[in-house]
């Protein structure tokens, strides 16, 4: 039996139930191509730009990306639908193979390539109030820089062809307001929304996604002195705890507190800001 607060919090996230069978999985997937479809459409903008960093939720994203835009160039006959696929590392990526792996999967109609290294720390030198943190405080602020670094650069792209920025935020994120408020939270569109971990795993197989992408392991990736640091380490509780969470599932007291006391948090993080 699922308490009334997995409940609650499984409808303010628009959580997908499990898939029950292929056919559901296939379903899914064509409703989020047809929403990137339609999103395009209705703005009247061709174009969308997405950051791939190797892990398996833009791997998805990208490749859903990929495929709505090839969709929609041949039922229009117009080639304006394209899609740029935008690396971003901050210097060399310690598994820039990953990310090769996912841009190789992913055929986007372009490739594009910023460091963003030079703007992370040109930013941070300007700003004294990181000079008197702790080096590891003063790691993960600069972390979120790096996510919100990500952000303007693929604004900039958008700006600039015309786009639309896809955002690559799920349920199992979300509940645990794990992304950089108006860093990688920023967006135009999020086709993985209310997708719990897994689900996006069995689209990325069901794309064809290598078996080395489908798997790998989670990490933000954010923090110099703890290069590919596990998610799950951050969160304190598995992915696959989130998961059974977020599908109504009984979890451990320890899981259940952890995650609804996080949800709670980060509420302000869901939310548009504050007004009077
Ligand atoms: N109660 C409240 N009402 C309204 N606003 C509130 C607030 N509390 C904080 N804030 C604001 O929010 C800010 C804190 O939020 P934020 O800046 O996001 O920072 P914060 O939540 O501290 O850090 C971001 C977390 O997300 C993780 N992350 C980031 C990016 C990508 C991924 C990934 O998985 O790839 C994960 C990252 O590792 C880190 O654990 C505060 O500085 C303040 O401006
Ligand atoms: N090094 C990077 N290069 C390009 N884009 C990045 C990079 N790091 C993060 N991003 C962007 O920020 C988003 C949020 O990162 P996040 O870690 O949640 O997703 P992911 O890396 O795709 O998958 P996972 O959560 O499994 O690691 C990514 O989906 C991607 O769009
Ligand atoms: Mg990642």
């Amino acid at each position: 039996m699922s308490s009334n607060r997995q409940q609650e919090i499984a409808k303010a996230l628009d959580v997908v139930p499990p898939f029950a069978d292929e056919a559901a999985l296939v379903a899914e997937v064509e409703r989020r191509k047809a929403f990137i479809k339609n999103c395009l459409r209705t703005s009247g903008l061709k174009v969308l730009v997405l950051g791939i960093s190797g892990g398996v939720d833009s791997t998805t994203a990208g490749r859903l990306a990929q495929l709505s835009v090839e969709e929609l160039r041949s039922e229009t006959g117009d080639a304006g639908y394209r899609f740029i696929a935008v690396r971003l590392p901050y210097n060399v990526q310690h598994d820039e193979q990953d990310a090769q792996v996912a841009m190789n999967f992913i055929r986007a109609d372009e490739e594009e390539t910023v460091n963003i290294a030079d703007s992370v720390l040109g930013l941070a030198e300007q700003v004294s109030h990181l000079n008197h943190l702790a080096d590891a405080r003063r790691d993960f602020v600069t972390g979120n820089i790096k996510a919100r670094i990500r952000m303007v650069a693929q604004f900039a792209i958008a700006n600039a062809n015309n786009g639309l920025v896809i955002g690559t935020d799920h349920a199992a994120e979300a509940v645990m307001g794990f992304f950089t408020k108006f860093g990688d939270g920023a967006c135009d569109l999020a086709p993985l929304s209310g997708l719990v971990k897994n689900q996006v795993r069995s689209i990325a197989r069901y794309l064809g996604a290598p078996e080395s992408a489908v798997h790998k392991v989670p990490t933000a990736d954010l923090e110099e002195l703890r290069p590919g640091k596990p998610d799950e380490e951050a969160h304190g509780v598995s992915y696959v705890e989130i998961d059974a969470f977020l599908h109504g599932q009984q979890v451990s007291q320890h899981a259940y507190d952890v995650i609804v006391r996080t949800y709670d948090n980060t509420q302000h993080k869901r939310i548009l800001p504050l007004v009077p």
